[in-house]
């Protein structure tokens, strides 16, 4: 399989105050970088503010990179023109979270399918059998047309907002929590309809989500972040390395939640992004810190096969069973 998307040293900075205040700099993203195989799902996880939707809009370039270098299909992004920019963003499209917001609430059904192709200033060959295509795709009636958004159920919202991110034929979608906003039942249903679009049209998916079960049962590949940098990157079937990971992943799956050992009850303050400690992010919430943590900034390194971790004191591998994704 060959690479659809690098990113190398990507690094996103805000910088507030100015004139009559001191400027500080908010260390939004730090150096992340990775590649994403076409035809793969690579899960982006981690806790809320801690750089995912900020990493999705850098990979989309719908803001720019403080550093670091992002390829799309073996063209880096930086050198292209604002048309060429345009062009290419109909291979790479966003799938959001919240689909009420999602769709403009004045367009019907049918307007906001067509929206992409008008924006890009595309004519498809039939209006009504594109629609009506589209609607099949993401398995709606095609009677939903002529529907406006409010009419429609949470999870039918969100399958118009797939069927338009696929309206262009796109290579890469960018998932920022396509599922959180949906009831957990209709949760699983948008994740079997995305799995079996893949499948069908060769996606290659970018998936962000705060839910480490879900990403280990959707992904083959996932990257762990914790206050802007990477600190684990791991197949799906593979245990953490990383305390962070651990307790993330501890908090995901105890089903009763008096034994639950919740990322909360790790205690210890999370840093703020304005002012970044020297060493580990995470040290002052481990039950493994020790002082090197507190003094040197650990980097990735190799666990295993795809396998890397961000820790100096990293976890003995254990074997773990993970169900394996199906369509239903
Ligand atoms: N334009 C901006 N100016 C200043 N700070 C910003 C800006 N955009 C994002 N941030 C900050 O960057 C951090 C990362 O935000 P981001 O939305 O990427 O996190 P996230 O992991 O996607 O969180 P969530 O799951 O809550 O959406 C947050 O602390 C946020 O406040």
């Amino acid at each position: 399989m060959s690479d659809l998307l690098t990113v190398n040293g990507l690094s996103r900075r805000f910088s507030d105050g100015g004139l009559f205040r001191k400027r500080k700099v908010f260390h939004a993203v730090s150096d992340v970088s990775f590649t994403l195989k076409r035809g793969q799902i690579l899960g982006v996880v981690g806790e809320s503010g801690c750089g995912k939707s900020t990493l999705a809009r850098l990979v989309l370039r719908l803001i720019n990179p403080s550093a670091g270098q992002v390829q799309f299909d073996g063209v880096d992004m930086a050198s292209l023109s604002r048309t060429d920019m345009r062009r290419l963003r109909q291979r790479m499209q966003l799938v959001f979270q919240d689909p009420y917001s999602a769709i403009d609430p004045r367009y019907s059904i049918r307007d906001a399918l067509l929206e992409p192709y008008r924006v890009q200033g595309v004519k498809p060959k039939s209006t009504d059998d594109t629609v009506s295509s589209l609607l099949d795709m993401v398995g709606l009636n095609g009677s939903l047309a002529a529907s406006y958004p409010h009419q429609l159920s949470g999870g039918q919202k969100q399958r118009v907002g797939i069927a338009r991110a696929l309206a262009l034929n796109p290579s890469l979608v960018v998932l920022d929590e396509p599922t959180a906003s949906l009831d957990v039942s209709v949760q699983a249903q948008i994740v079997s309809l995305l799995e079996r679009l893949r499948q069908e049209l060769g996606l290659t998916y970018l998936f962000i989500s705060h839910d480490l079960g879900l990403v280990r049962y959707f992904c083959d590949q996932i990257l762990v972040m914790y206050l802007g940098r990477i600190v684990e990157v791991l197949p799906s079937d593979a245990a953490p390395a990383h305390p962070y990971t651990r307790a993330l992943l501890d908090s995901t799956f105890e089903p009763d939640p008096k034994r639950r050992r919740s990322i909360t009850r790790l205690g210890g303050e999370i840093p703020s992004g304005y002012d970044l400690p020297p060493g580990c992010a995470f040290a002052n919430r481990c039950p493994r810190v020790t002082d090197l943590c507190r003094r040197v900034l650990p980097t990735l390194t190799t666990q295993g096969s795809g396998h890397q971790a961000a820790c100096h004191h990293p976890l003995a591998a254990v074997p773990e069973v993970v169900e394996q994704r199906s369509v239903a």
